[in-house]
């Protein structure tokens, strides 16, 4: 299959693929729990929550600290007031930096597909320095329905200028919403195997898989010319 002979568009998911995020999202959870009297979560709890949007997230961390549910609406308020510009203790995934910048020197067209909502989306990539790079941000609230669902990618891979009905195109992501979005759209998936998904690498479909964001340039080279 020859996915894209030419400089393609390439679509990156947030949480846990280019941000390690976990910690200001597991610190604002906490700071909710906090405000309700409720036992606070560990990272690792908060971690395993992350990749369906902040709606899922609450519904985990509702159902984990068995919270009133009527209440949802108040707990994501204050959780997204606390988390609006919190990037103190978010890091970019090592390698990150200089392989956006390489893919885009290269001619590649660069977007954000995340269920993150898109304006503290803007927020983080503006933070690091990286919002410039991409041509097409598409947040959890841009479009009516989120991953696993394929219709924000396919907006990410239009606003990148893609065919809809044949995108010639890839995304890269970490988790099992990325994984079958993709294969919904259906465009080729590359996963991030040190992200936040649940299941093993094995139980999620994917093109290619990768450790280190060194490792990305020559792997889109690759899975283009297959
Ligand atoms: O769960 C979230 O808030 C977003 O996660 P994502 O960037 O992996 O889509
Ligand atoms: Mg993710």
């Amino acid at each position: 299959m020859n996915v894209c002979l030419s400089p393609c568009p390439i679509v990156f998911d947030l949480d846990g693929t280019l941000i390690d995020s976990a910690p200001d999202i597991h610190a604002c959870v906490n700071t909710v729990l906090g405000q309700h009297q409720a036992p606070l979560l560990t990272l690792d709890q908060v971690r395993s929550f992350i990749g369906g949007g902040v709606d899922v997230l609450w519904q985990k961390v509702i159902a984990a600290r068995e919270l009133p549910d009527d209440k949802k609406p108040d707990y994501i308020a204050a959780f997204m007031l606390c988390y609006q510009n919190a990037t103190n203790m978010t890091r970019l995934f090592p390698g990150v930096l200089e392989t956006l910048e390489l893919l885009a020197d290269r001619g590649h067209s660069l977007g954000i597909c995340t269920n993150k909502p898109h304006a503290v989306t803007q927020v983080i990539l503006e933070h690091f320095g990286i919002a410039r790079l991409f041509g097409c941000i598409i947040g959890g609230d841009s479009v009516a329905e989120r991953k696993p669902h394929p219709a924000p990618l396919r907006a990410a891979l239009a606003g990148l200028g893609a065919d809809p009905q044949r995108p010639k195109a890839f995304y890269v992501g970490d988790s099992e919403f990325d994984a079958t979005c993709a294969a919904a759209v259906p465009v080729p998936f590359l996963i991030y195997s040190k992200g936040y998904r649940q299941a093993p690498l094995s139980e999620l479909p994917h093109a290619a898989s990768f450790d280190h964001f060194a490792d990305l340039p020559a792997l889109v080279e690759l899975q283009a010319a297959m």
